[in-house]
């Protein structure tokens, strides 16, 4: 027998299945354009987070392969969007051009039935999510290598928005350039975080040409496919959107390197078994005050999961902790806690409640 009378008849079969999958997939989209209409009905909110996540953990639980968890994950995150889209587009606002972290952030939180926004600037991701333009926001809070993002950490001090979900993705830099090679390239282009992210492997490869911040990864990919002496550090993504050839993959220093964004909306998310909640604090200056603060955590048995203190520029060295808890703030034990910090705080801001990042 050869090769394609042998693929026929599984081929056959691969046909009748999808056919039965096309079929129940138009069921479930049926069943989700009714739960748009009740949703409707009262005005409720289209996107749910808490449930998409749970939606994704029972189907990496019940999964039982060959196909992994992951991969089932990604299928069945692009059959929730789509269903979602049926019910209502959102419009996510993120830190553009197209091609950035940011827009795969976006895509990985929402699926790819979703109208992405690029906005120029962070500030300008807040400011279409709090005037409406856009149904949520999509920014970056913390890099594992670089540390945080200030400007984000400052505006959610100030907004009216709330943390809805997060995003941890890890972050992998590959080097392109227009032909796919390193001839006669004279400058490479990227965001100064991204350069410092890969400053090693460039040390070590390239040390004699000339390094250049710009405003985004995905600008340097533009530059790229605009110059051919320019060669850019950016993700996939952006070589697909601007169409430049990856020369090196991954050459970022750390291969752990994550970054963890934060989806910011009017959404106050429900919870969904396994949450955190962020909050803003301050204290008086005064020795052991930021240990007395935080005892409630113990006292109810939450866990911190993190601590950042930024200066809160009043001259005085007076600090804002932005902190972390596992748990929802509508878990009995969280609510006490949070009551008790709220008592002992000069400043207290409950960013948000949310489903941990998948
Ligand atoms: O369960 C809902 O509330 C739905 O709208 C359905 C659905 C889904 O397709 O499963 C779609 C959008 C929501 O974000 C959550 C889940």
């Amino acid at each position: 027998m050869n090769i394609e009378d042998k693929l026929k008849p599984l081929r056959e079969q691969i046909d009748a299945l999808d056919a039965q999958i096309l079929v129940l997939l138009n069921r479930r989209a049926e069943v989700a354009q009714e739960v748009g209409h009740v949703k409707a009905e009262t005005n409720a909110p289209v996107f749910r987070p808490e449930r998409e996540v749970q939606v994704l953990r029972k189907v990496a639980e019940n999964n039982p392969g060959p196909l992994q968890a992951g991969d089932v994950q990604t299928i069945f995150r692009e059959v929730m969007s789509a269903c979602r889209a049926l019910e209502k587009r959102v419009v996510v606002a993120y830190l553009g051009p197209a091609g950035t972290f940011s827009e795969q952030a976006v895509y990985q939180q929402f699926g790819h039935s979703v109208e992405g926004m690029a906005c120029v600037s962070i500030d300008e991701v807040f400011r279409a999510a709090e005037a409406g333009t856009a149904d949520f926001g999509v920014v970056p809070i913390e890099n594992s290598s670089e540390g945080v993002i200030n400007r984000t950490l400052d505006l959610l001090l100030q907004t009216t928005l709330n943390i809805s979900g997060e995003v941890s993705m890890p972050v992998h830099h590959s080097l392109m350039t227009k032909n796919g090679t390193m001839d006669g390239i004279t400058r490479i282009c990227a965001h100064s975080q991204a350069l410092a992210q890969c400053n090693a492997w460039l040390n070590q490869h390239f040390p004699n040409i000339e390094r250049i911040a710009v405003a985004s990864n995905a600008e340097a990919a533009r530059m790229a496919r605009d110059d051919a002496s320019v060669a850019a550090i950016a993700g996939e993504i952006a070589a697909q959107t601007y169409d430049v050839l990856i020369v090196h993959a991954h050459i970022q220093d750390d291969p752990h390197n994550r970054t963890r964004f934060a989806v910011i909306g009017h959404l106050q998310t429900n919870p969904s078994g396994k949450d955190q909640t962020s909050l803003v604090l301050s204290v008086q200056n005064k020795a052991g005050a930021v240990y007395k603060l935080l005892s409630p955590l113990s006292t109810h048995d939450v866990s911190m999961t993190r601590f950042e203190s930024r200066p809160a520029r009043t001259g005085a060295w007076e600090y804002f902790f932005y902190v972390d808890v596992e748990g929802h703030e509508q878990d009995e034990n969280v609510a006490k806690a949070l009551a008790e910090l709220k008592q002992n705080a000069a400043f207290f801001k409950l960013l948000g409640s949310y489903p941990f990042s998948l």
